[in-house]
């Protein structure tokens, strides 16, 4: 089976344009994410994450190495991805929001009210998103990400903005999806408890440049309860990792 997912000896830097100085925020960075697999990515602020997942997306380039994966290996596989913001286009409706999506993959656009279907939101397939709940917003951006059968699916800190009873629905809503048709994903995220709840593999990053200082596999099968005791003491050792 080929790797879904792949960062080759990865180096990534920036410079300031203020005071020159140059971050090596990867160096010599290796990751590999298998087929099937969904690998959540907690660490400190500023450690990485989001360059890591920007450099699956074909968003930034990788100074030094290889990246295969969605996006930059011209293979042209789908890639799905959420943000923390929704990022919907407001002047269309929420069906012409997810049918965008389905033509520029190439797929049929009526593919939509089923996508709509799984996350909840039938009946509001004709509304605009100024008048939908922040949890709504998000449930289209899900929506739109999985409608186009993505072959990856990146998800960045994707429930983070919202309240906390909404972020569970939300969890557990993406959980269902995953449960069913199992996808390659990455998610990155500050939050222990839906890291080990949602991941096979839990990677902790830390440091300058960044490394995996530890990794959890995460074997409990799916679907998986929030209150469930053993994952509450996996995160509790994912919570100590970061102090
Ligand atoms: N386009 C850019 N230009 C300059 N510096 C950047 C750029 N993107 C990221 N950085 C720097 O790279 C480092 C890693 O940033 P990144 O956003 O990937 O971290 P993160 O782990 O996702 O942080 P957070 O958890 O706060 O979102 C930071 O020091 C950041 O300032």
């Amino acid at each position: 089976m080929s790797t879904a997912v792949e960062l080759r000896r990865v180096g990534k830097s920036f410079t300031s344009t203020r005071d020159r100085r140059t971050e090596h925020v990867f160096e010599n960075f290796s990751l590999t994410v298998e087929p099937g697999e969904l690998v959540a990515l907690v660490g400190a602020s500023g450690t990485g994450k989001s360059t890591l997942l920007h450099m699956v997306a074909g968003l930034e380039r990788p100074d030094t190495g290889e990246v295969a994966g969605a996006g930059v290996d011209g293979a042209r596989r789908r890639l799905g991805m959420v943000f923390q913001q929704p990022r919907l286009l407001d002047w269309l409706s929420v069906r012409a929001n997810v049918e965008i999506a389905l033509r520029s993959a190439g797929l049929d656009p009526a593919l939509a009210d089923a996508a709509l279907r799984d996350v909840g939101l039938a009946e509001y397939a004709d509304k605009y998103p100024s008048v939908l709940s922040g949890g709504q917003r998000q449930r289209v951006a899900v929506a739109r990400a999985f409608a186009i059968d993505p072959a990856v699916v990146l998800l960045d800190e994707p429930f983070s903005a919202l309240d906390e009873l909404t972020g569970r629905r939300l969890r557990l809503l993406l959980q269902d999806l995953w449960t069913r048709q199992s996808r390659v994903g990455l998610l990155v995220t500050h939050s222990p408890a839906e890291a080990v709840l949602l991941a096979d593999r839990v990677l902790v990053l830390a440091g300058r440049p960044a490394r995996v200082v530890r990794e959890y596999r995460v074997d409990l099968p799916r679907p998986r309860a929030p209150e469930d005791p053993e994952l509450f003491d996996l995160q509790r050792r994912v919570v100590a990792d970061l102090l």
